[in-house]
């Protein structure tokens, strides 16, 4: 382990016991993983994964991109923008309104693949960049997944079956912009306090840090190690987990002194799937369900309606928590065995 890593604050995992070759013992090193998955998952909600299988240029090369084609004029950006915003969220380049809280602008694409994607046509090698980071974050998130299936103990490949939909899969390109010196403390936002409302997030970012996550009211900041991939549970894995892993408060302060660059891979699961603790999960645990049954399009239009147009009391936003049931009085006053 780097020192970096050994000196951070946050559960690093080093999944290189998926991408060696090795004997039996390859496979006791694969248990410890898939047990430092569950920790991380249940305890923090998040965790920073190193030595994961994307090379290091191609992380290089699509940040590289980014910073070149955020740099460009406004005008040139604009352009990027789609025939047709008849999508769950619309593609392309956009800015952030100046009334919100987040102060950042972004690339959106879904799967390669789709026809629904803009890319710039410069710099010229931005597509092939962004698509081959697609393809290892898309690897990467499907292999998370699959021991999260493990972690959770339920039938091999459930959760892989359950989400079988890819080409609504989102990745965003941030460029955050640097506070002026000036601003207020609470206006030094590059995206306000949130969790994910998907299956999971994975985030690469450049060294210039802001990116935090909530662990008992306090705020950890993710210092950025070289390479590695912020990796953290969205709010249907903690419905399907039945709370067994959590989705937690995430947000990027705004850099200071210079720009912040990152990109986010947001795992979904199709639009008409129907989301609730799983079976099998309630099973193994013998608990209540402790969300009812939702339609994913339903909670996703809800969230998107909030982050494009945040309330003026950030508190009010919708979370997954409107979908929860109270514990009964029954299940309340059981004493706990
Ligand atoms: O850019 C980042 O570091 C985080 C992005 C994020 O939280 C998101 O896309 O949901
Ligand atoms: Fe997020």
């Amino acid at each position: 382990m780097s020192p970096a890593a050994a000196a951070a604050s946050f559960p690093v995992i080093d999944f290189s016991p998926f991408f060696t070759t090795g004997g039996g013992e390859n496979e006791v090193e694969k248990e410890e993983v898939i047990n430092s998955i569950r920790e991380a998952c249940s305890d923090y909600g998040f965790f920073v994964a190193v030595n994961h299988g994307i090379p290091a240029e191609a992380m290089d090369r699509s940040l590289e991109m980014a910073h070149e084609f955020f740099d460009r004029p406004s005008e040139e950006k604009l352009k990027c923008t789609p025939p047709t915003s008849d999508t769950p969220v619309t593609t392309g380049y956009a800015k952030q309104p100046d009334h919100s809280p987040n102060k950042n602008e972004y690339f959106l694409m879904f799967e390669p693949a789709s026809a629904f994607n803009v890319y710039p046509t410069s710099p010229a090698p931005f597509r092939g960049a962004v698509d081959e980071i697609y393809g290892g974050l898309l690897a990467m998130a499907r292999l998370i997944e699959s021991l999260m299936n493990r972690c959770l103990g339920v039938p091999e490949g459930l959760m892989e079956k359950f989400n079988d939909d890819r080409q609504w899969d989102i990745m965003t390109a941030f460029r955050y912009f640097a506070a002026a010196e000036l601003e207020t403390p609470d206006k030094k936002t590059g995206l306000y306090g949130h969790k994910d409302v998907n299956l999971m997030t994975l985030v690469l970012q450049d060294q210039v840090g802001g990116l935090e996550f909530q662990k008992d009211g306090e705020w950890i900041p993710i210092t950025p190690i070289p390479h590695s991939l912020v990796v953290n549970v969205g709010d249907i894995i903690q419905v399907l987990s039945n709370n067994k892993f959590k989705s937690v408060n995430h947000k990027v302060n705004s850099p200071q002194g210079r720009d912040r660059h990152s990109f986010a891979f947001a795992y979904l699961i199709g639009f008409e799937k129907m989301v609730e603790p799983l079976a099998e999960v309630m099973k193994e645990s013998k608990e209540e369900p402790k969300f009812s049954k939702f339609r994913y399009k339903d909670y996703f239009q809800l969230r998107v309606a909030d982050l494009f147009n945040p309330p003026a009391n950030l508190d009010d936003a919708v979370t997954i928590n409107h979908y929860a049931i109270p514990p009964t009085v029954a299940a309340a006053a059981a004493p706990a065995n």
